[in-house]
Formats: structure tokens, sequence, C-alpha cells
């Protein structure tokens, strides 16, 4: 399989090379040549698989031909065996036709998990097999950052710095961070948003002669192989609920748009999914966009489900590239015109066309609470604030066919918001036993401006005292 970048500009490139670059050097995001597609008869002997199985079976698609089904296997296997359920990822039915799956079983409490304990791995095989050493840049509005640095601490070959906007994740969110005291791990709060924190990683990226002295490399969903790994669990569900001879309907909480589009990218590959719900909180420009092709970037304003605090999501990219029939010459000057006005011009008939699958919807913080209340109360089903809008969504927009199940990710575990939770029901959620301590841990982290100098060069003096 081989890989191009939205924009045109960068050299094609195998799926190694696209692991260890994360951003195409134009700027651009990675995607591959061609979609893979598997016909009703493949996708029908893959059902019943175990999950770390067919996430081997269908990551192949994506590695060959550098790396095989059965070193996958290997890794996945590897990746899954330290969840918290057998299933890996459950799927828990909470009202008639509506399922949650639960992709919050890994060590981090988050679905991040469920691309990043592979990511690790890979990474691990991959710089072994050439002898190399990348620095990983990363930015989060929570869990993306504490699911990379359980995977990637104190691995010899990877040195990590994770920016998060100061003062703006949960608690429980920001120590499973920056109580990770391993020398190879280094985190920085932000003055800033999650916004400012993506951007800054973006300049790292652009900023070439910086790039290559400190071999750069991503864990946020701008890499490829992060949406690739979060393919299978769509498979997963959709296999399980019928697919492919019953279509299904996916609703998911979203922010930088990575995780509905590895379900978008599922539907490609020959699942019959029926629809997409996009789910946001007051930070609603892709439900508008889904609503009105109004895609203009505001202020990013806190909320309850601060994982979704985000106004610019970098994986509308790769979307955007399909629906403007693979113009990368498009593709490029309708991002540029984006960053300079904040506004991104989407030509009616794609707006149209994604409007076909894409169907948005906005929850306020207090319809969270009230959705995890009456989940509470209906189904005693205990939903984080994530989670809660794509219940609330799949509700609310679930297709008229009432056949067509419709499944929730349920993306974070309710424990990492105890306070929100706590809001909605009177209780706190614990967290599970190997975290009962997670308060009392000594923290290190520390704050800095969004400029890009200064986290230049504490990425530098990181990288430098870890070779040395
Ligand atoms: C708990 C949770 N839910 C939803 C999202 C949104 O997912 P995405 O950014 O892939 O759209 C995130 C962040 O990525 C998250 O951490
Ligand atoms: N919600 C994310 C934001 C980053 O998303 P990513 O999927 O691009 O890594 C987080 O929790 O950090």
């Amino acid at each position: 399989m081989r890989y191009l970048s939205t924009r045109g500009e960068a050299p094609v490139r195998e799926f190694e090379d696209v692991l260890l670059a994360g951003l195409a050097e134009d700027g651009g995001l990675f995607l591959p040549e061609t979609w893979p597609e598997l016909s009703a008869e493949e996708w029908r002997a893959l059902r019943g698989l175990p999950y770390a199985e067919l996430s081997a079976r269908l990551m192949a698609l994506f590695t060959a031909p550098a790396i095989s089904e059965a070193e996958l296997l290997t890794m996945t296997r590897a990746a899954y065996a330290g969840f918290g359920h057998a299933a890996t990822a459950p799927l828990v039915q909470i009202e008639p036709g509506i399922f949650s799956l639960e992709l919050f079983h890994g060590p981090t409490l988050a679905f991040k998990d469920m691309a990043m304990q592979l990511l690790g791995r890979l990474f691990d095989h991959v710089l072994a097999k050439r002898g190399q050493r990348v620095t990983i840049v990363g930015a989060t509005s929570g869990d993306t950052g504490s699911a990379a640095i359980e995977a990637c601490r104190d691995r010899a070959a990877v040195d990590m710095v994770i920016l998060h906007p100061e003062g703006r994740t949960s608690a429980v969110q920001r120590r499973q961070m920056t109580t990770v005291l391993s020398p190879n791990i280094r985190n920085i709060a932000v003055q800033g948003s999650f916004d400012d924190c993506q951007d800054l990683v973006k300049a790292m990226f652009n900023d070439a002669p910086f790039r290559n002295e400190m071999k750069l490399s991503a864990v946020n969903s701008i890499n490829w192989a992060r949406i690739a790994a979060q393919i299978p669990y769509y498979a997963y569900a959709a296999l399980a609920l019928g697919a492919p001879d019953r279509p299904v309907a996916f609703s998911v909480p979203t922010g930088n748009f990575g995780n509905v589009l590895a379900a978008w990218v599922a539907r490609r590959m020959g699942l019959p999914i029926e629809r997409l719900i996009v789910g946001a909180n007051r930070n609603d420009i892709l439900a508008r966009f889904i609503t009105s092709n109004d895609m203009s970037a505001r202020p990013v304003e806190p909320s309850l489900s601060p994982s979704m605090d985000i106004q610019v999501s970098s994986n509308f990219e790769r979307l955007l590239f399909e629906l403007l029939g693979r113009d990368a010459k498009a593709t490029a000057e309708t991002m540029t015109r984006f960053r300079a006005e904040g506004r991104m011009p989407v030509p009616d008939a794609a707006w149209k066309q994604a409007t076909e699958l894409f169907h948005g919807f906005t929850l306020s913080d207090e319809g969270t609470l009230e959705e995890i209340r009456r989940l509470y109360a209906e189904s005693a089903y205990l939903a984080d604030p994530h989670t809660a809008i794509g219940t609330a969504a799949a509700r609310a927009m679930r297709p008229a066919d009432a056949g067509i199940p419709v499944v929730v990710a349920a993306t974070a575990h309710p424990a990492k918001f105890p306070d929100a939770v706590e809001k909605a029901t009177g209780f706190r959620p614990a967290l599970p036993p190997r975290m009962a301590d997670l308060h009392e841990r000594e923290e290190r982290f520390e704050v800095l401006p969004a400029d890009l100098e200064a986290i230049e060069t504490v990425v530098r003096g990181h990288a430098r005292r870890n070779a040395a």
C-alpha cells in the first residue's frame, strides 16, 4: 500500500515512512493511494474473530508489504492483552436499537488506547528494524496525551513531548500524563487552547530544519497509522450486529474528526454503514458544517466534554480531499484560505454529498448532564460526558428505519470526568484500583506560553539529553 498527501506536493510513501513522518512534508495528511475493498463474502468470513485477530487482518491491508499479518498479530495480541475486558471493545445495548461500543477498557480509560497500544508497538518494530530513534511531539485535549505516554513510556527509541492546554483538561486526564516520570517523557502545559497546542505541533513539523534535526514524528490522528488502527472496531461492531447483511449507523462524539473518519473508511472498505452521526459540544464547527455548510472557526470555549473542545479539526482535511474528488490543489487552496480567514469555502455540491452520509448534532452542557442522568435512571448505564453527547445524538438523529441499529462510540470511562458525572448523578465514579492513588502521585510538567521558539527549545533539550 502506498500513500499520497492531501496537498499533492509530497512524495508518495510506504506505510513505515508514513508512520514515522506523521505529517506529510507539504503540510498535508497522508491517505492510501487506493482504498482496499472487501466483498460481502470476505466480510462474512471475519465475523466472530477475536478483536486482536480482526485488527491484524484489517491493518495488514494498510501495512503491506513491509509489515505482515503475522507480525501484526503478535503486536495486536500484546496490545490488547492488558485491556480490562475479554471482548476488548464490548458492545452493550443501552436501549431499543441503540448500542454502546465501549472503547475505554484500555490502560488510560479512553478510546485512544485502542490505537495507541498498537502504535507504540509499531514504532518499536520499525525503529528497531531501521536502527533509528524519533522525537514524538503531540497535542492533547486530555486523552491522546495520556494514551500516548502510556504506550511509549520507557521505550528506548522514542522521546516524547506532549502539549496540553493549561487548566483545560480534567484533573484525572492531567495526572495520567504528568505523573509519568519516565525520562523519555516530557509534559508541557501551554497557556492556550487545544487548537493552540495543535498549531504548535504542526508548526514544528512545518519548520523543516527543526523537523529533520529532531526526527519528528506524531501520534495525533494526523498520523495515518492512528486512523488505520481505529477502523477495526467499527468493523467489529458492525459484524456483530449482522453486517454485511444488515446496515448499521454510528454516532461518534467528535472533535478532531479522526474517530468518525475511521468509520468513514470502514464504509469505504465495503461495510454497509448507513449513517454517521457527528456529536458536538458547544464547539460545534463540524455540526454547523453538516447542517448548514458553515465551516467557520470560533474561539474554543471550555465545556464539560473537554476532549472535544476543538475548533480546527485536523482530519476534516482528509474528508475534504475525498469530497473534492481527490483534487490536491483544490484541497491545499481551501486549507490555506481556512488558515488565513478562519472560514472554509466548501463547494455546495461537495457539502451536499457529505450530508447524504453525515448528520450533525450539538448538545449543551446542561443537555449533557441531563443525558447522563437520564441514561443512568432509565438504563442503569453510566456514561461519561463525551459518550453522553453520542447517545443523545444517536436518539435525535437515528435513521427512520428502526431495523437499523445505531452504535455509539463510547469514548471514555466515566471515572475520567468525575465532576461532571457527580453533577448529573450525585455520585463520583471510582477509578480502577490500579489508579486509586493517582491524586497522591508526584506531578511533573512545565507551563509555557503558546510560543513556537520556547516550545522548540524544550523539545530540543529533551531530545538531546536523552540521546546523550
Ligand atoms: C473522550 C473523547 N471523546 C471524543 C473525542 C473526539 O474524537 P476525535 O478527535 O477523533 O473526533 C476525543 C478526542 O479525540 C476524546 O478524547
Ligand atoms: N481529543 C483529543 C484531541 C487530539 O485528537 P487526536 O485524535 O488528533 O489525537 C485528545 O484527547 O487529546
